[in-house]
């Protein structure tokens, strides 16, 4: 049989000059810029202009592109009557991606054919801006409550709690929420951003390929992981029953959502971050035992497995901590991965070729004539 990567795995299919995801080492930068150097001196705002225009910004462009987001937050009206009508109890990340889908509805200058770039950018930014709003909106009207209006005192992160919650967010929840946007910008070509690049590869538009990202990053072996280690902890509940409960998973050979990595073969660098903010807060809130839990099983998982915990391992107790609820940890990971989605759709658009793999074909190899259908 000839010989293919299954899951494309070791197969590089573009050039790209956004994150550099060093698997063997177990390091993450963004444009030559580590992320422990970004979440220790940057803001969000700083990243996304980083990976929008390949460079860290000037105060005054930094300045700018902050006025530029929170006066994009506006949403379609069209938009906003979507979301109240949902289904309640709908999964938020399929109202985010039939939103940012209907999005598309209302912008003329998502346009099919030979890529405008700058407009690409312009959209690109818009919904970066606009993609926290849906999710804060939907979650507020599925409660029976009004959105607040957005505010332009608040950055990307405290504006996103302020919306979703009512409440004035503290400048600890916004730092916290900051720096887990950072950590989710970009990684390389993960599955959601290979959708995106698949789509615009084609000449599409930005509208479809962040909601090709949107589906893709839903599902438990990429961004649907966060929610599921929640669940996990809850399933399991109690420190005693850890190592009895993951022995189980093994032999029924089933995943431990949140462990293991494509790429990284050491700790993904993003979770010692997370590690230390979960720590932080369970200790705050006097409720030890999910980061005590979350510890034996990464520590089981090491052992038995060689397998390290990865980015949505210890976000998961960060986000539940902060009081968010499970199923709005995904759209979360997708509001900050937006900025690199676009980033990459623009990279991918200055030097575009159409994404088309081959199959090894395991079909029945000799032609049989079709018999008629009383004869099958
Ligand atoms: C932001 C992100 O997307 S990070 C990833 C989030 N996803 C998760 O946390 C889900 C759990 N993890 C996994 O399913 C996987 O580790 C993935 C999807 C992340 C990577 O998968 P792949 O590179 O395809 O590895 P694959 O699934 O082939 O696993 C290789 C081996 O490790 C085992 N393995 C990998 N991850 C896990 C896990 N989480 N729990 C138990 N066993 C695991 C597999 O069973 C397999 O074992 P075997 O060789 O004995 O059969
Ligand atoms: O790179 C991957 O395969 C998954 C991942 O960690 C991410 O998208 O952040």
């Amino acid at each position: 049989m000839t010989d293919y990567a299954k899951g494309l795995e070791g197969v590089i299919a573009n050039e790209s000059a956004l994150s550099n995801v060093e698997g063997a080492e177990g390091r993450l930068s963004y444009l030559g810029y580590s992320i422990d150097d970004l979440v220790e001196n940057c803001c969000y705002e700083e990243v996304i202009f980083l990976l929008h225009k390949g460079r860290l910004p000037k105060q005054d462009e930094l300045t700018a592109l902050e006025k530029r987001l929170r006066g994009d937050r506006e949403l379609p009206q069209g938009v906003i009557d979507f979301l109240k009508n949902a289904p309640k109890d709908s999964n938020p990340m399929d109202v985010l991606r039939t939103a940012v889908s209907m999005l598309g509805l209302y912008d003329k200058r998502a346009t099919i054919g030979e890529p405008k770039l700058d407009l690409v950018e312009e959209v690109g930014l818009s919904l970066v801006a606009k993609v926290p709003v849906i999710v804060a909106a939907f979650h507020r009207f599925r409660k029976g409550l009004e959105l607040p209006a957005a505010r332009e005192d608040l950055s990307e992160a405290g504006n996103f709690i302020y919306q979703a919650t009512g409440n004035e967010p503290t400048e600890n929840a916004i730092k916290i929420l900051d720096v887990a946007y950072i950590l989710h910008a970009d990684h390389g070509m993960n599955a959601s951003t290979f959708s995106a690049r698949v789509t615009i590869a084609t000449l599409s538009d930005v509208y479809s390929a962040v909601t090709s990202a949107v589906g893709t990053l839903k599902g438990p072996l990429h961004g649907g992981a966060n929610e599921g280690v929640i669940h996990m902890l809850q399933e399991i509940g109690d420190l005693s029953k850890v190592d009895e409960y993951i022995e189980g998973k093994l032999t029924r050979k089933e995943k431990v959502m949140g462990i293991g990595h494509r790429v990284y073969k050491v700790l993904d660098p993003r979770a010692p971050h997370l590690q230390k903010l979960a720590t932080k807060l369970s200790a705050e809130l006097g409720e030890p035992k999910w980061i005590q839990m979350s510890e034996r099983i990464a520590e089981i998982m090491r052992e038995r497995k060689g397998l390290n915990a990865n980015v949505d391992f210890y976000s998961a107790t960060v986000y539940y901590s902060l009081g968010i609820p499970t199923d709005l940890f995904t759209p979360i990971f997708a509001i900050a991965r937006t900025s690199g989605w676009t980033a990459q759709v623009l990279e991918q658009l200055r030097d575009s070729r159409l994404y088309r793999p081959l199959t090894l074909y395991v079909g029945p190899k000799v032609l049989s004539k079709v018999p008629p259908i009383s004869e099958r």
